[in-house]
This record gives C-alpha cells, structure tokens and sequence, in this order.
C-alpha cells in the first residue's frame, strides 16, 4: 500500500475523517509555498493538494482560475514548483499531492517528471484531463514507486465505468460532488449521498469528496458519506487575503467536527 492510502487510512481507523486542502503553487509567490505548507500541516491536515498554474484550467471557477493566473503572472512553472518543494525543511512531513492538468507532464516529459516527484517526495497525483483509457501512460511509470494515481469520480460516471476506476484506484478515489467546474457552493445534488455511499461500497481505497465545499457545516455533511473531503477555493481565496484565521478556523471546526 502507497504512503498516501496509509496516512489516510489510519486517519480512518483513529475515527477521523480525512481533511485535505488545496493550495495553488505560486499564488502570492513561490517563496511562500513552504512557510504555507507548514501552517496546513501544524493545522492537522492529512495532506496538502498542491495546484500547478495551467494556462487553460478546464476544471477549474473563477477563484482558483484567478489565482493560476497570478502564479503564471510571477513565472510559475511545474519544474520550479518541484525545485522549491525540493528546498521544504524537514519538518513538512504531510503527504503532498500534485494537482495538474497533463500537458505541463507531458511537456515535462513523463519519466523525468516521475523521477523528480519521487525525488522531492510527492506521494500522489492528480491529473483531471488524463482519462482512465490513457492513465496506463502514466500508471506504468508509478508501478513501482511510491506516488499514487489519484482517479476522479464523477456524478455521471456509469456504475460498470465507476467499478473499474476504482479497482485501479491508489491512495484514494476523489468524488466530484458536482457536475461543473471548481467553486464555493450552496448546494448539492439531491442523489450526491447515495451516490457517495455507493462509491464507497465499490472502493477498495478511501473515498474523498471535492469540489464545492467550503464551510465546516459542509465538511460535515460530505464527511458523513465519505472518508474525508478536499477544500480548494476558500482556502485559496483566503490565503490570498491573508486571513490565515479563517484557514485556521475552518481546519480546526472541521477536524474537530468530524469525528465519528
Ligand atoms: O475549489 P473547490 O470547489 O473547493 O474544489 C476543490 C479543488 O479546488 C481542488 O481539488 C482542485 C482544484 N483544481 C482542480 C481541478 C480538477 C480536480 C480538482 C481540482
């Protein structure tokens, strides 16, 4: 079993829920994303979802789509991103999960990519536009190395199609709670708890909810249908404000909260 599927499910087996958020790279500059990935873990995150600013961010609202656009602004680049994560004290220690979109890999090239996240200890990775007919590119070169392809799930995923993308699934599978794009909602579809309960009788890995949450009581509706959920938009949004007290706020009511 990869490090990242480990943290997680021993955070299950204490009776917590997973609580990941998610950072864009280069928001605010490159030289605090270390100092931010600090704070998250002295907040008692599981793991820290790291952004690559992309120029054509499909999956993503207007909230981290603008903050891609600053990170691109000061010269963010996948290869400097890893160069900084490179140069993290010791004392960040919290499974880091790479999220990006797959032409920066491929642009990287996929081996040299590979080397260098088990180089500076990535442990998972997220790629929304890489379909599970292509994910072999990518899943042969992880085999034997201790980075988990993370899927996605979506709300319209057939069941047969859903069954096998969790069967390949490593560390966990990522439930997207909405049909649409990244973002702070109020809602969520009606079906989205059967849905949620029945990915996760089908996973053999844990199950983490994204996509539209924001708020503890949020955390707390979605947690109780899955193993954890994944908050992007409030937590880029408020570290670009700099209210690092809302962040830790949201953190601490959501990890206290969701203790079976
Ligand atoms: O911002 P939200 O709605 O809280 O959603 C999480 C999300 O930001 C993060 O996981 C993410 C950002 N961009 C993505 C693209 C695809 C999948 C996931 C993501």
């Amino acid at each position: 079993m990869k490090t990242l599927e480990k943290v997680i499910q021993s955070c299950i087996s204490n009776g917590e829920k997973a609580f990941v958020p998610y950072i864009m790279a280069g928001d605010g500059g490159l030289n605090v994303l270390n100092e931010r990935l600090l704070f998250l873990q002295e907040l008692g995150v599981t793991a820290i979802e790291i952004g690559i600013p992309f120029s054509d961010p499909v999956a993503d609202g207007e909230t981290i789509q603008q903050a891609g656009e600053r990170a691109l602004a000061n010269g963010t680049t996948l290869r400097k991103v890893l160069d900084t994560l490179a140069d993290r004290s010791d004392k960040v220690t919290v499974p880091l999960v790479i999220m990006t979109y797959l032409n920066p890999v491929l642009a990287f090239g996929i081996k040299e990519f590979v080397e260098r996240c088990v180089g500076v200890g990535v442990r998972g990775l997220i790629i929304p536009d890489l379909p599970m007919e292509e994910s072999g590119m990518l899943g042969e070169a992880l085999v034997d190395v201790d980075v988990a392809l993370i899927p996605l799930v979506s709300l319209t995923s057939p069941e047969d199609r859903i069954a096998e993308i969790v069967s390949r699934a490593q560390g966990f599978v990522y439930a997207v709670t909405v049909n649409g794009i990244t973002g702070v909602r109020n809602s969520y579809s009606e079906t989205l708890e059967a849905h949620l309960e029945r990915l996760k009788k089908l996973s053999p890995v844990p199950v983490l909810a994204g996509f539209g949450i924001s708020t503890s009581t949020q955390v707390v509706e979605l947690g109780a249908h899955t193993d954890g959920v994944i908050v992007g938009s409030a937590i880029v949004d408020a570290f670009h404000r700099d209210d690092l007290d809302l962040i830790a706020e949201l953190v601490q009511q959501a990890t206290s909260h969701i203790i079976l």
